[in-house]
């Protein structure tokens, strides 16, 4: 897999205070890097700087081996989604969807047949001529995953994108993300403070602490790691199967 993304000793303070601590890592095309962090992590930061709506104290960012820092947000072919869906209140679902290839002036017919195809996909086809404000919490972040994903972006950047939603509908997405991310070959970078959720939709798989980054080399790395908490979640479920109650149903 062809290198994407290398990001090399980012660094950012607020008023003094250290934000983000020297961070770096690598992402190749197609993979999705789980990054589990608490709030107040510095994850916003993080994302924010990829975007380019921040910039860093220090540190490069380098996208196919070309310096990124210069790059406007506009021009970076980044996404970043959050919990609230940014969709346009006037317009279509069909046409919240459409913005993207509508602003760059793709030919009317071979645009809506994109957008028909991409709304199928995300089962949303039902609901094109709905307004935003006609949509379930789940719907709405469908929506908002068409929208950025129309414009076939080079870097997904997701910031706990499905943490509005309840449980069900929240499982539901990460399997819609996951298959529509394998289809399309996204690259992204999925923030979460949900580690069943880092564990469902990445590939790769980092934890960050107080602005600083760490990279495990494996899932396996990822679960025994304590800071991350899995393995003592696993033992305790484990152990609660062994200890819970047992009704005897022969009397
Ligand atoms: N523009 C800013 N000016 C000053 N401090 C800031 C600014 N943006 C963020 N911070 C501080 O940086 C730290 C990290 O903020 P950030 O928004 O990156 O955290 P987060 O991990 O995304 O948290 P949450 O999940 O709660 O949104 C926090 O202590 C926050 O108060």
């Amino acid at each position: 897999m062809s290198e994407l993304l290398q990001v090399n000793g980012l660094t950012k303070q607020f008023g003094g205070q250290p934000v983000l601590r020297n961070i770096t890592f690598r992402l190749s095309e197609g993979e999705v890097l789980a990054v589990l962090g608490r709030s107040g992590c510095g994850k916003t930061t993080l994302l924010k700087i990829l975007a380019g709506l921040e910039a860093p104290d220090a540190g490069t960012l380098e996208l196919h081996g070309q310096n990124l820092l210069p790059v406007p947000p506009n021009e970076r072919q980044m996404v970043y989604l959050y919990q609230e869906p940014l969709l346009f209140p006037h317009l279509s679902v069909f046409e919240n969807v459409a913005f993207g290839l509508r602003i760059r002036k793709i030919p009317k017919a071979e645009a809506d047949e994109q957008v028909r195809a991409l709304l199928a996909e995300l089962d949303l086809a039902e609901h094109a001529q709905k307004a935003p404000h006609q949509l379930s919490g789940g719907q709405r972040q469908r929506v908002s995953f068409g929208r950025a994903l129309i414009i076939r972006p080079r870097l997904l950047l997701l910031d706990e994108p499905f943490g509005n939603l309840d449980a069900q509908t929240r499982a539901d997405m990460q399997q819609l993300f996951l298959r529509v991310s394998r289809q399309h070959q996204i690259t992204s970078l999925f923030v979460t403070h949900d580690s069943r959720e880092a564990l469902t939709v990445g590939t790769h798989f980092a934890y960050l602490d107080q602005g600083l980054l760490t990279s495990f080399p494996s899932v396996r790395e990822f679960i025994q790691d304590p800071r991350t908490s899995i393995a003592a979640e696993l033992t305790f479920w484990e152990s609660i199967q062994r200890t819970a109650y047992q009704p005897d149903y022969e009397n």
